[in-house]
């Protein structure tokens, strides 16, 4: 709705001026910030569709409740740009998820109004619920507000916060905006009850007993009933949601601040936990989202009045496509294949494969853990399950990839895409630490491919071997060596040396082989390329030790306990002193940015790799071993 007022938003610094809004200033300030968010992310690139689907719901929170006193808690977080708009974030908004620029997510560092930093899905309703349950220790009086997604609400952890929040004494409530979205359509038994829930058959059976419930909450029941002559949104029970012990009040309108605003006031004043149900659509007010609203999930830069646009020449291969191929040709080849994404299917490269293997593809919704112990169940009988998971979510399930599936030794390749800095999502979702907490599991084997066709060929590797074996690679595309489409392997747990020189030896773990080779040249160096994390090629390494005066490793992952850490650890074990420089990433999470500026300004480019290499080891110098005298090993 267009109007004849002067604009809002320029003079809007912080929410507070915006609860003196009457609603038709509301609508206005709602459209106002859709045309910014619009605006800026197809400028920056970024979370389009879902925060489209979050722009009156936003308006209607802020005018509602007190913030940053009451507290707001947004699930995942890569629905906030319309929150950032509100609370003196909107010129900054040119700069997201850029290097120095505003994060795509909430951080607590950012601004008061973020009271909880996410990325990673399903942890508000815990967060909410500690906040709500230490204002109620400390005798504060505030709301705290959790807004989970469908697609957020599948993980167990979403469960685990319901269930301690229905027999805790709190100002909490919690809000499902419901967009029957996840990235991809939602899955499961959870999706196909909300769903029934929005049925009419459902609402005509639940009203009365609503009615009977609401009485009990005169300023509700009012305009429930107001609601029900309007036919705008309903009020009924709930069983889930109810037998969890919240008072379950939905589902309404999320984009009719007519319905969400009374809603909203109504229930600050109910006791205990509160469940509102809202229902949105994903790029509410931007049709091409609307209609496409998984490609406008997380687009680059587009032009609005066109949408997004095939590029004119093929871009790069990524190592997501690398691996969407071999999935398919493995699962040709070999019928016990099984494909298993949490909620990925894009952006893990299984499109293709649910479309030709549907009956072997598995999407189990944001269930990590659940993911990994159920391909252990699998691979118990007999199939060869591939766990296609991005590093940083791998995290969510480490107690499940040791308990049940590395002590029972149990063949399961885990795909680790976006293995590195992954760049405009930042610290939260950078795979920093796979190499570090997978190497120190008995039975884990890890694969560091330098490149395409070295992806595809230890994932044949991988797929062959009968124990747990991850391969990790990164986001996007690398050197461009393409890979040829037959189904060989490499051999196991063994290098190879790329360059020989002299002096230096660097042993590259991964795709950083390709700057470590740019800077042997310029250093005379010779370059091993390791592929192989754990086991690692210790043969090679002891040869390459005898034969210089130090060694350098590179890899793209946190040095504590990386790689570099396994490489010093067999040098000490096979007694050789030898001073060893590991290059990698340091102990501090990095920001959002430009993944190639993000590596050069971690010196992991070729010039960084060059200048850390003459700084440690001078050529005018000749590199002293470690003295034989200070260490101690054991025989
Ligand atoms: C632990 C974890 N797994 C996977 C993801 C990737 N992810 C981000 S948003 C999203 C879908 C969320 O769906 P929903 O909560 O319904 O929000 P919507 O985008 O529909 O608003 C997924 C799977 C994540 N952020 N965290
Ligand atoms: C919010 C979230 O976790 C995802 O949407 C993520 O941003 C996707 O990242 P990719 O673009 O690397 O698939
Ligand atoms: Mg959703």
């Amino acid at each position: 709705m267009k109007t004849n007022m002067a604009p809002l938003l320029p003079t809007l610094h912080d929410p507070s001026a915006l609860r003196h809004f009457d609603r038709a200033q509301l609508k206005q300030l709602a459209d106002e910030v859709r045309d910014c968010v619009l605006d800026n992310v197809s400028r920056t690139g970024g979370h389009l569709s879902s925060n489209l689907g979050t722009v009156e719901l936003t308006v209607a929170l802020h005018h509602v409740f007190n913030t940053p006193h009451d507290r707001l808690v947004w699930d995942v977080g890569h629905q906030t740009y319309p929150h950032k708009i509100l609370t003196g974030r909107r010129e900054r908004m040119p700069t997201l998820r850029q290097l120095g620029g505003l994060s795509g997510f909430p951080q607590r560092g950012e601004s008061e109004y973020d009271t909880f930093g996410t990325a990673h899905s399903s942890t508000s309703i815990s967060a909410a619920l500690g906040m709500a349950m230490a204002a109620r220790q400390k005798g504060e009086d505030r709301h705290s507000v959790a807004i989970i997604g469908d697609g957020a609400l599948t993980a167990g952890m979403a469960f685990e916060a319901l269930n301690n929040a229905g027999v805790c004494d709190c100002k909490l409530l919690v809000i499902l905006n419901d967009n029957d979205m996840s990235i991809s359509p939602p899955v499961g038994a959870l999706n196909r009850y909300l769903a029934q829930l929005m049925s009419g058959q459902f609402y005509a059976a639940a009203k009365n007993a609503g009615k009977s419930v609401l009485r009990k909450a005169p300023p509700l029941f009012e305009f429930a009933k107001r609601f029900e002559q309007h036919a705008k949104g309903m009020v009924v029970p709930a069983t889930l949601f109810e037998k969890f012990g919240f008072n379950y009040v939905g589902p309404i309108d999320g984009h009719d601040l007519d319905s969400l605003i009374p809603t909203l006031e109504n229930l600050k004043h109910l006791e205990g936990p509160q469940f509102l149900h809202v229902v949105t659509k994903k790029g509410q007010g931007y049709k091409l989202a609307e209609a496409d609203p998984v490609a406008y999930h997380g687009p680059g830069k587009f032009d609005p009045s066109v949408g997004l646009v095939k590029p004119a020449t093929a871009p790069k291969q990524t190592f997501t496509q690398v691996f969407g191929q071999w999935l398919c040709d493995m699962a040709s080849h070999d019928g016990r294949l099984v494909g298993i994404t949490p909620a990925m299917r894009e952006g893990s490269g299984m499109v293709e494969f649910e479309k030709r293997f549907p009956n072997r593809y598995y999407d189990v919704g944001i269930a990590e853990q659940h993911a990994v112990t159920f391909a252990a169940g699998l691979a118990c009988e007999g199939l060869k399950p591939v766990v296609a998971i991005y590093s940083t979510f791998l995290q969510r399930a480490y107690d499940q990839m040791i308990h049940d599936v590395a002590i029972q030794n149990l063949p399961v390749v885990f795909a680790l895409d976006r293995a590195g800095l992954v760049g405009a999502d930042g610290a939260t979702h950078a795979g920093a630490y796979d190499i570090p907490f997978m190497r120190c599991i008995p039975n884990m084997s890890i694969a560091c491919p330098a490149d395409e066709a070295e992806c595809r060929q230890l994932l044949t590797t991988a797929y062959q071997q009968n124990h747990p074996v991850a391969v990790r690679y990164p986001r996007g595309a690398g050197a461009g060596v393409m890979p040829h489409l037959t189904l060989d392997a490499l051999p196991f747990g063994k290098g190879e040396i790329r360059r020989n020189g002299e002096r230096i030896a660097i042993l590259a773990f991964g795709t950083l082989l390709h700057p470590a080779l740019q800077a042997a040249e310029a250093l005379n160096a010779t370059v091993v390329n390791m592929r192989w994390a754990k086991p690692l090629d210790v043969a090679l390494l002891l040869r390459v030790a005898a034969s210089h005066e130090a060694i350098v490793t590179v890899e793209e992952g946190a040095i504590m306990g990386g790689a570099g850490s396994a490489v010093t650890e067999a040098l000490n074990a096979a007694g050789v002193l030898k001073p060893v420089l590991q290059l990698g990433l340091p102990d501090q999470f990095i920001e959002h940015g430009d993944p190639a500026k993000l590596l050069a300004l971690q010196g992991l480019d070729a010039a960084g790799i060059e200048a850390r290499i003459r700084a440690r080891f001078p050529r005018e110098q000749r590199v002293q071993s470690p003295a034989p005298s200070l260490v101690q090993f054991p025989r």
